[in-house]
């Protein structure tokens, strides 16, 4: 039996896909977020470099970089006890050497405190997964839609469309669980595909706009809440409209500044008694 308070491991993971029991993955940045992404029982939190994107404002996740992406796993990690959290690793901080791209790796388990790390790419990560996993450092591998090369792809496109990008998703899939990855974000995919690279994998397969037969699903933090995300693609759905609902409260902040009605006789300090009369009959703050 599985402890409800003890923290998820890889191979918690695995279990659960085997087990036919989704697994629930989303995005968090912070500390905050990170707390209630925990409390509402997701098994997976991901340090996405979307960040770049949801929280610092650019158009890309290109410029995202290890700096960015550890001070906000330190965040997460600080709230997270009992998901399983793993952290990006952003452009181009392992597309060197093999030996750079493990540092990386080793930086947001060691500094950030992350359980894993997730990387962008197909069968070229091999020897770069190997030597994580043998320096034990979990990897999560992501194909289909892979943000780092939006130039390349000219766009967010749904991948594998035709039967040979589809076969070259499985083989890419297959290579990655062989060189040791314990898991697979499936990135925007047709449901048929995503399905029978789902079935054919011993790991669990984690879709984002990638039908229902995945293992399991992750979506943006802030997409799913509503909260200010500029991009709207077809696979999120808004679960909530918090951007609307913080607008609205500080609105009515503002508004009651302006209209001398915040602070209000239950937000104020005073002074006291004695004091008032020194300050206010002589002898004030001058003397
Ligand atoms: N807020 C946010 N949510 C995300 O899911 C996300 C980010 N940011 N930033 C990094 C990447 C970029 N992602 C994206 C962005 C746009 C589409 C998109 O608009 N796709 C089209 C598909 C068009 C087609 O090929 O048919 C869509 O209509 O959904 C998909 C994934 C996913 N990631
Ligand atoms: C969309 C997910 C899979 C991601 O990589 C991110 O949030 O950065
Ligand atoms: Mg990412």
């Amino acid at each position: 039996m599985t402890n409800n308070l003890a923290p998820i491991t890889t191979s918690d993971l695995r279990a659960k896909k085997h087990a036919g029991e989704p697994i629930a993955m989303i995005t968090a940045y912070d500390f905050p977020s990170a707390k209630l992404v925990e409390e509402a029982g997701a098994e997976m939190i991901l340090v996405g470099d979307s960040l770049g994107m949801v929280v610092l404002g650019y158009d890309s996740t290109l410029p995202v970089t290890m700096d960015d992406m550890l001070h906000h796993t330190k965040a997460v990690t600080r709230a997270a006890k009992r998901a399983f959290v793993v952290a990006d690793l952003p452009f181009l901080s392992y597309h060197g050497t093999v030996e750079e791209g493990v540092k990386n790796a080793g930086r947001l388990l060691q500094e950030g405190l992350a359980k894993a790390v997730k990387m962008e790419g197909g069968t070229e990560l091999v020897p770069l997964v190997k030597r994580c996993v043998q320096a034990g450092i979990p990897v999560m591998g992501h194909i289909g839609l892979t943000p780092q090369a939006v130039h390349q792809l000219g766009g967010y496109k749904v991948q594998g469309r035709d039967l040979e990008a589809a076969r070259r998703l499985m083989d890419e899939a297959e290579a990655l669980q062989e060189a040791g990855i314990f898991s697979l974000v499936l990135e925007c995919v047709p449901e048929e595909v995503a399905a029978l690279i789902s079935a054919k994998l011993d790991i669990p397969v984690i879709g984002i706009g990638a039908g229902s037969s995945c293992d399991g699903q992750v979506l943006v933090f802030h997409d799913l809440v509503g909260y200010a995300s500029q991009l709207q693609p077809k696979f999120v759905k808004r679960y909530a409209d918090v951007g609307t609902s913080i607008r609205d409260a500080v609105r009515d902040y503002v508004s009651e500044v302006k209209e001398r009605r915040f602070p209000a006789p239950e937000h104020v300090f005073h002074a006291k008694e004695e004091m008032v009369s020194k300050l206010y009959g002589g002898g004030g703050l001058r003397s």
